[in-house]
């Protein structure tokens, strides 16, 4: 079971996830970093920006592997995944972007982007710790419901709900694209570590049937169950539809442990 903390708002989970990626650098100076996109980790990373400036962290061997790309989106446009990773990770910690992969979304022999990006990720070790948000539907990565809990890096179609999510980063929902290349529920249960954030009454019910429903590709986070090693950081919002919320209300506690580690 995942451990559980709930806090008060994304900027107290941002810190709270800061703590736990700059614990795993400062082990691993060579960490492999897994990256999520969308809203929900942009205060982790500005938190662990401000960390790893304040404590002068020598960030040069470290590695990242983005989650997923829309498919047909040149790299460089501006809501690509590359350069949103670009803008939200890469300049504002100090790496150089060849330190971080994302997806191909474009190019020739298009199918096989996804080998080609499972090869990369195996031939840099693995995924040490891979940040993930949760859509309103219960995906992860692009991993729709229905999405094989085994499956690797490929070409997906998006839902509906995650177009029309997804359509305030696009002019309008027309414009928003109908396919993505994703790493699988596979690639993410081989990560050596999950920290997955949810904020606000949107993602409620979505968590709710995640941490506490069955383990099920009609609700693609609930593989978080099924790893040794996940941490789950939620506000209150979207912890409302938790039936055990008095226990993991109890972890709050380790949220104040965790901010006081001192580095
Ligand atoms: O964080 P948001 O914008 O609510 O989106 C939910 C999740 O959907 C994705 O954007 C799909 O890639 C995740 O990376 C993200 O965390």
């Amino acid at each position: 079971m995942a451990e559980v903390i709930i806090v008060r708002d994304p900027i107290e989970a941002g810190s709270v996830a800061a703590s736990i990626f700059m614990q795993q650098i400062i082990a691993n100076p060579a960490t492999v970093l897994g990256l999520a996109t969308g809203s929900t980790p942009l205060t982790t990373y500005s938190a662990l920006a401000k960390e790893v400036r304040e404590h002068s962290i020598d960030v040069s061997r470290v590695g990242g592997f983005a989650l997923d790309e829309y498919l047909g989106v040149p790299p460089e446009h501006p809501e690509s995944y590359r350069s949103v990773i670009a803008r939200e990770v890469v300049e504002p910690l100090g790496l150089t972007p060849e330190q971080v992969f994302t997806p191909r979304g474009t190019g020739p022999d298009i199918a096989r982007a996804g080998a080609e990006y499972e090869a990369m990720i195996t031939d840099a070790g693995g995924i040490d710790i891979q940040i993930l948000g949760i859509g309103s539907n219960g995906h992860v990565g692009f991993n729709e419901p229905g999405s094989s809990l085994a499956s690797i890096t490929r070409i997906k179609a998006l839902a509906e709900q995650t177009r029309r999510d997804n359509a305030r980063f696009f002019g309008s929902l027309e414009e928003v694209p109908t396919h993505c290349i994703t790493q699988g529920l596979g690639t993410i249960l081989r990560a050596r570590q999950l920290v997955l954030l949810a904020f606000g009454s949107s993602k409620a019910k979505a968590v709710a049937a995640a941490l506490e429903g069955p383990v099920s590709s009609a609700v693609p986070g609930s593989v978080i169950q099924q790893h040794p090693r996940a941490t789950v950081i939620i506000d209150e919002d979207a912890a409302a539809r938790l039936a055990h919320s008095e226990y993991y209300r109890h972890a709050w506690q380790s949220a104040q442990d965790l901010r006081a580690v001192d580095f």
